[in-house]
């Protein structure tokens, strides 16, 4: 694959320096075996036959292990670094994998948990050569299904993850298993988009905003460029942070609760971790007229039906849908003059309903989703379809994208992967930990 260069000012300083720290830390930490594929620069003050070894394997290899626990599935994303001697490391491959359910899926039943930690394991395993396992960082970090879940369920989740860890041949540290803040994954998300599109590297241009809409939780972040954004924004809005040397001041903010499935659930009319009665059903205007079945959600059944036909669906699902988002939301004016990338199930609706390549992503504004929305609505007054919750899903996007603030005709970019990245949080939060083993040393 064409490698990626971070490289440039304090971004590529500031890898560098924190690789190079991080080296010396794995070394002190575990023993002073040498580090295979070691830089030329340090094999020559080990003496003759490391330097020997350095000119025939002069690469330095790092990997760096991502879990992403979401609420909807677990994902595996092993970063492969290289550096070649006195360049800049570049991030040379990612291999990614999917699991679903989710981790709070098992919450009654944690011994099962393992199983699919454990089958990712082995794609690491296969990934990173044996000799770099013991320097090799493996984090787990969990969103909103883990937040949603009692405190005592979720930690026990997060202990059985910690024991397969700890107990594997990778670099484990003890924060390495825990739920990450909703602000963090915004930050984290925001520094793989604009990392993947060469903004970080380059102050001339712009950096993006980017909005991500998972199961549970949905987040916004991008660099305000007016005063005014930081100073008119709710308190737990805005927040600072230090990677490489460099302070960002950002809006992120994340919405629990309102996360495609989480959404669909309130407008449903139905309430996180409670059941239905017995034959009691959730009827919605957002579903086909007639339509029955029974959606599972978190671990619970629910029994869902459409509305008697009446009002056209698209109207009547609207109405529920702005209820259901009243004043949960805080607009913020500026985000009409940036752009936006938007991730997950903005991406997955939008290919579901036809209006981007499944491969490919595209563009598409707000007025894309609407019409899209009404379509699909008007479709569903005659049948379900394939997908029964797609007039509902077209019509909540479309109003939580003007409840964030964003007019009709804003532009949004879609892509799964970019340079064969996935455009997740998880790369951002794999910079953000490495450069924290980096402060730990100072
Ligand atoms: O790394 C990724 N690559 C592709 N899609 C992802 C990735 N991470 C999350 N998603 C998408 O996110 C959505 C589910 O969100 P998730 O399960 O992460 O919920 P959460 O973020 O609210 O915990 C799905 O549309 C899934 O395809
Ligand atoms: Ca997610």
């Amino acid at each position: 694959m064409e490698a990626m260069k971070i490289s440039k000012r304090f971004f590529a300083f500031g890898i560098l320096t924190c690789i190079a720290v991080y080296v010396a830390y794995v070394k002190w930490h575990l023993g002073s075996k040498p580090f295979v594929g070691t830089t030329e620069g340090v094999a020559e003050s080990r003496g003759d036959k490391l330097t020997h070894q350095a000119v025939t394997t002069d690469l330095s290899v790092f990997y760096g292990i991502m879990f992403d626990a979401g609420s909807t599935g677990t994902r595996i994303h092993i970063f492969k670094f290289a550096q070649q001697p006195r360049e800049t490391p570049r991030l040379t491959h990612e291999t990614f994998k999917a699991l679903k359910p989710g981790l709070s899926a098992y919450a009654d039943d944690v011994e099962k948990s393992g199983q699919g930690i454990k089958e990712l394991l082995e794609v690491a395993k296969k990934e990173v050569p044996m000799e770099l396992w013991k320097f090799t960082p493996l984090v787990l970090k969990a969103t909103a299904g883990l937040r949603l879940l009692p405190g005592e369920k979720a930690q026990k989740l997060l202990e059985k993850v910690k024991e397969i860890f700890q107990a594997s041949p990778f670099f484990v540290r003890d924060n390495c298993v825990s739920i990450m803040n909703g602000t963090d994954e915004g930050i984290s998300a925001w520094i793989t988009i604009n990392f993947l599109t060469g903004r970080l590297d380059d102050p001339q241009r712009r950096s993006v905003g980017m909005l991500d809409l998972g199961g549970g939780s949905t987040q916004i972040t991008f660099l305000p460029r007016t005063k005014a954004t930081l100073q008119t924004s709710p308190s737990g809005h805005t927040t600072s942070f230090q990677m490489f040397n460099h302070t960002y001041k950002l809006y992120s903010y994340s919405y629990l609760g309102l996360g495609l499935m989480s959404a669909r659930l309130a407008i449903l009319g139905g309430v996180e971790g409670k059941p239905l009665g017995e034959g009691e059903e959730l009827i919605s205007p957002c579903l086909s007229p007639g339509f029955k079945s029974e959606w599972q959600h978190a671990e619970i059944v629910y029994k869902i039906k459409g509305q008697k036909a009446g009002e056209p669906l698209y109207e009547s699902c609207s109405n529920k849908v702005a209820k259901m988002l009243y004043k949960k939301v805080h607009r913020a004016g500026e985000v009409k003059d940036l752009d936006f990338y938007i991730f997950s199930y903005y991406y997955d609706c939008a290919a579901e309903a036809g209006l981007i390549d499944k491969e490919k992503g595209g563009s598409l504004t707000v007025s894309d989703f609407e019409i899209a929305a009404k379509y699909v609505c008007k479709t569903m007054e005659i049948s379900p379809g394939n997908n029964p919750f797609l007039c509902m899903d077209l019509t909540y996007i479309t109003f939580l994208l003007q409840e964030l603030g964003f007019p009709k005709s804003q532009g949004f970019k879609l892509a799964r992967k970019i340079d064969n990245v996935e455009t997740s949080w998880a790369l951002g939060a794999t910079f953000h930990y490495i450069d924290s083993l980096n402060r730990l040393q100072y």
